[in-house]
């Protein structure tokens, strides 16, 4: 059964004669809002209603705002955000969910200018505005994106010109940090220029939009060529781009780079950004890119090197994507630290292998690549879930500071600034 309630009742009394059908739902209307055009005569023609509703056996079904919303009986009786359901000051549930009758129904249901009621059996009654049923339906959500982004190569990220923010005014405003935060969150990497040359000035900078993520390589970590721990990146070796610390569960969130020195050549910082690629593997290949986000992979650091023993094991797909709209959060990609694949059958790793070697072309591609020399004084974020980075052989002394911060944390401060993250 169908519940109309467009904004010409005329229409809407005559249908129900034609079909010689009685809706009950209608009879639950108040006469206040039998005649909704009388009582939104004032109104913009965009606030005027145009909602329908249908019970079904087991969803209800909803119509509003250009959506077709179809949700779950216990759903609904599940999100009640009535006093008794919902503590609005923690933002809690405290409605049992265990106590609601997976086969529950309403007994009535009724609208009221933008707002449902629902009745159910033990006459408990929830409200739902409309509004909020669009924000929070599964059909409004999978048409949005969690984090807007600008992919970019080279070109793109350079023509964008994107700002640099001063240490001052990252450290003492709150307009200089959402700036830093917004154009982190747009291109996965960003700048803090005029930063004092030592690791406390950089810790005190990441301690200004997170909490520092404490590793194996320790809190703040300061690093030169010497060997004194068991990875390539303790030498003067180029290394090719790669996110870090793809073996743990969860890979470091962001990543801060500060180099304090470097008397010598070389040693430029090279930018992918990982998911321009990815999104041009799914263009070319969407059977590759859904291979790349559905096989389980190893990663491992093991180090037995002085007194540093460690060994550290991740398990994840290459890409990583939020199931109902699509979207890509995460890569791990790290041909240095990849472990030996023994989590699929041989004909899937040979389709693996193919659909790698794809994602690896888009990877570099020189007009993919971004190269900057990082000086004293110049701080650089990097989104180490989406953006890859590498860096040149060199010769010299070369000393770099920084450290990891963990990305809920990051996402809050973005969040409680009223960017979208
Ligand atoms: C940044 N810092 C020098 C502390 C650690 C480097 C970690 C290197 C490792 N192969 C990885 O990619 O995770
Ligand atoms: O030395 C560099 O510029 C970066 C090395 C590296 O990849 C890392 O420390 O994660
Ligand atoms: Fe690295």
């Amino acid at each position: 059964m169908w519940c109309h309630r467009l904004s010409h009742l005329q229409s809407r009394l005559q249908n129900l004669l034609r079909r010689g059908v009685t809706c009950w739902a209608f009879q639950q209307l108040n006469f206040k809002s039998l005649f909704p055009l009388a009582i939104h005569l004032h109104h913009t023609a965009s606030e005027s209603l145009n909602c329908a509703w249908q019970q079904h056996e087991d969803h209800f079904e909803l119509q509003y705002a250009n959506t077709v919303m179809r949700f779950d009986y216990v759903w609904l009786r599940d999100h009640c955000r009535s006093a008794s359901c919902y503590n609005s000051k923690t933002h809690q549930r405290s409605l049992d969910t265990a106590s609601v009758d997976l086969c529950i129904k309403p007994k009535t249901i009724r609208l009221d200018e933008t707002t449902l009621f629902f009745t159910w059996p033990d006459g408990h009654v929830t409200k739902y505005d409309l509004d909020w049923l669009v924000r929070n339906s599964y059909e409004g959500q999978k048409q949005k994106v969690i984090q807007p982004r600008i992919l970019w190569n080279a070109e793109i990220y350079q023509r964008a010109q994107v700002p640099s923010v001063d240490f001052q005014s990252f450290l003492e405003t709150n307009e200089g940090l959402k700036n830093f935060l917004q154009n982190f969150l747009l291109y996965g990497i960003a700048f803090v220029e005029n930063v004092p040359p030592t690791q406390e000035h950089t810790e005190k900078l990441a301690e200004r939009i997170s909490l520092i993520r404490e590793t194996i390589y320790g809190r703040m970590w300061y690093f030169t060529s010497d060997f004194s721990r068991g990875d390539t990146a303790y030498t003067k070796l180029a290394l090719d781009r790669h996110t870090d610390t793809t073996y743990f569960q969860e890979p470091c969130g962001i990543q801060v780079f500060h180099c304090l020195k470097h008397e010598g050549t070389g040693g430029r910082t090279l930018l992918v950004d990982g998911f321009y690629a990815a999104e041009q593997v799914l263009q070319k290949a969407p059977e590759e890119f859904e291979l790349l986000t559905k096989v389980p992979l190893k990663h491992e650091y093991i180090e037995n090197v002085g007194e540093c023993h460690n060994h550290m094991i991740g398990v994840g797909p290459v890409l990583n994507i939020y199931p109902w709209n699509k979207e890509l959060y995460l890569i791990r990609y790290n041909n240095y630290d990849r472990a030996v694949i023994n989590t699929v059958p041989y004909d899937v790793v040979h389709r693996w292998y193919t659909a790698h070697r794809t994602l690896t072309v888009e990877l570099r591609r020189p007009e993919n690549e971004f190269w900057v020399k990082l000086k004293p004084g110049r701080v650089l974020f990097i989104d180490n879930w989406r953006v890859l980075h590498g860096r040149e052989s060199f010769t010299g002394y070369r000393q770099l500071c920084g450290c990891y911060l963990t990305r809920d944390d990051v996402l809050n401060t973005a969040r409680l600034l009223g960017l979208q993250a």
